[in-house]
């Protein structure tokens, strides 16, 4: 059993949008991270259709993006692709259940860098991805989003099942916003998995940082 009162409060995860111009949007992501508390960075490119995206342009947003991140103490995840992450010395990786097992990715990244993996609304995925050494598990999608079009509807519950079990941290994601983010941080989420709740907030993206960093810290206090 994990005690809930030893659980840091929940931060933000921010995955950034799909199609970007890194150089453009450079002072936007900076603007996003100087505004509050952001504990990574998931760059997640996807094509047309989710296509997968070039390497060399994952590359490319990798060389403009990462430094930024690492001035501010945020960690730079790359989505989808452990030998990237490797090749492109990040701090982790995340790997959906089609992407590749946990550990075939641990294998690719080695002992240093995170792995998180993608549960959808399973106990038993987490658990088995648990037990593979992930770092983190994602439960989702717990709103509607068009981001994605996610395979499994998730509830608040399996996070709080998740905390009162174990220790490693969960993370939300699927639609959430500064308007329904409560719930989840209540629940037991460790991190939110933000994407258009920043990027399209009517305030701009260092509004939702900073209203959702006000989230984040007074239900976790309230947990
Ligand atoms: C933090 C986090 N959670 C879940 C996902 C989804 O991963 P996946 O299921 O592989 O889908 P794509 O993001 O690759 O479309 C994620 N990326 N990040
Ligand atoms: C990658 C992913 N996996 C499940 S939902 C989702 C989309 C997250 O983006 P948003 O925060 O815009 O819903
Ligand atoms: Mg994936």
């Amino acid at each position: 059993m994990s005690d809930p009162d030893q659980r840091p409060a929940c931060r933000l995860y921010l995955i950034t949008p799909p199609r970007f111009e890194p150089r453009a949007f450079a002072d936007t992501f900076k603007a996003a991270l100087d505004a509050g508390d952001v504990a990574s960075l998931q760059l997640r490119l996807k094509g047309d259709n989710e296509a997968p995206p070039a390497a060399d342009d994952i590359r490319y947003a990798t060389e403009i993006l990462m430094p930024l991140a690492r001035e501010r103490d945020v960690a730079f995840i790359i989505n989808d692709r452990p030998d990237l992450a490797a090749e492109l010395d990040a701090d982790g990786v995340h790997v959906g259940q089609d992407d590749m097992s946990c550990r075939e990715a641990r294998k690719l990244v080695g002992p240093d860098r995170a792995v998180g993996v993608t549960c959808h609304s399973s106990r038993h995925l987490a658990m088995e991805a648990g037990e593979a050494g992930a770092d983190y598990v994602a439960f989702g999608a717990f709103y509607e989003t068009d981001t994605k079009i996610p395979i499994s509807k998730a509830e608040p519950e399996i996070l709080t099942w998740w905390a009162n079990l174990f220790v490693l941290p969960c993370v939300a994601i699927g639609g959430i916003t500064v308007a329904n983010a409560a719930p989840l941080v209540r629940a037991g989420a460790d991190f939110l998995a933000v994407s258009s709740g920043v990027w399209a907030h009517e305030d701009g993206p260092a509004a939702a940082v900073r209203k959702l960093n006000v989230i984040m810290a007074e239900e976790s206090a309230a947990r």
